[in-house]
């Protein structure tokens, strides 16, 4: 069982970018024909973040990861992995592990004959390292069941331990949670904290808004191959936050809370009262109703920058698909 990890999703933008760059992506391009898969992506991850890399599907993500291991050669544009050029990408290379696909194991093998099977073929790795990799994925004891009688989320665990035999600086997980129960996309996220706290750096591909706010310290939202939002989850998620505000007397709580220096805008959604005030200010506006003598039932964020732009995209995309 994977040990419940409190996310700590408070590292400022400011630390992270003074750290080494990794990853560094400029004007990835990836043409296909006459279609562009990737139209001049740009980004860089630094030592030590959980980066990701948001976007609904065909946006671009996989060809993106195939770019950042070699397997597709970009049509434009230079991916630099710790800043070794084009001609030590071989040893750049090696220092990464991947998950792009869901690995395939024998199911009548247990977790770690499995994964020692694999070594074998590779070479050079004794049997230390696969007990190493098993504990870090919280499958020690599971390593010794057959890899058929997993859960999903076991599964994907063990796909991951693969990855962290050669213990890499910077593992890259794409869509990592797909096709996992919710008990195993919670597993997963949880492993992936595990990891970040142990110093890894992660670039994990996602269409799934909740589980990048979850794990990722920064995110870029791609759409149609290009990136349209970066920013850390902190910071575009507490950009643009209202206040949603349910009281006994409406009209009265609007007039109160326009009249207020904190308030920008209120109007009434659905009964409730969403508004939108300067960071950080909404004690006062309870205060102020309570104050003034107005029941407050319910007071709590709503909407942010991140969500607004991702089901902007996704909304958009899906008008798109019932035209088509
Ligand atoms: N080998 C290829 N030949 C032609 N078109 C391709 C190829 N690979 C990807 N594409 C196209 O490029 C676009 C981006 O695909 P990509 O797989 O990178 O997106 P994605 O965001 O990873 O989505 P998904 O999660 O569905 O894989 C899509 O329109 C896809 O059809």
């Amino acid at each position: 069982m994977v040990q419940a990890v409190a996310p700590d999703r408070t590292r400022s933008s400011a630390s992270v970018a003074e750290r080494p760059p990794v990853l560094r992506a400029t004007g990835l391009r990836k043409r296909y024909g006459n279609h562009d898969a990737v139209r001049g992506v740009s980004f860089t991850v630094h030592a030590g973040e959980v980066y990701g890399f948001l976007g609904p599907n065909g946006s671009g993500k996989s060809t993106t990861i195939a770019m950042i291991l070699g397997l597709v050669e970009p049509t434009e544009g230079t991916i630099d992995l710790f800043g070794l050029g084009p001609e030590r990408r071989g040893e750049a290379l090696s220092r990464v592990g991947a998950i792009i696909e869901r690995p395939t194991f024998y199911p009548y093998l247990s977790g770690f004959d499995n994964l020692s099977v694999l070594a074998a073929l590779r070479g050079g790795i004794p049997s230390r390292r696969i007990h190493e990799v098993l504990e870090l994925v919280g499958l020690s004891e599971a390593g010794k069941k057959p890899f058929g009688k997993y859960s999903l989320g076991m599964k994907q665990r063990l796909g991951i331990a693969w990855t962290l035999i050669h213990d890499p600086e910077l593992i890259i997980l794409d869509e990592p949670t797909n096709g996992l129960d919710p008990a195993g996309m919670m597993e997963v996220r949880h492993l992936i904290l595990r990891l970040s706290e142990a110093g890894k750096t992660i670039f994990l591909s996602s269409h799934l808004l909740n589980e990048v706010e979850q794990v990722c310290d920064r995110v870029a939202i791609l759409r149609r191959g290009e990136v349209v939002l970066e920013g850390s989850v902190a910071e575009l998620t507490a950009r643009g936050q209202q206040t949603l505000v349910r009281v006994d007397d409406p009209l009265r709580a609007t007039d109160i809370l326009r009249n207020l220096p904190v308030v920008q805008h209120v109007e009434e959604r659905d009964g409730a009262l969403i508004v939108r005030a300067t960071d950080g200010e909404r004690a006062a506006l309870t205060a102020a109703l309570v104050q003034a003598g107005v029941a407050v039932e319910e007071v709590r964020p709503v909407g942010n920058t991140l969500e607004e732009a991702f089901l902007e995209i996704t909304g958009e995309l899906g008008s798109e698909v019932r035209r088509g």
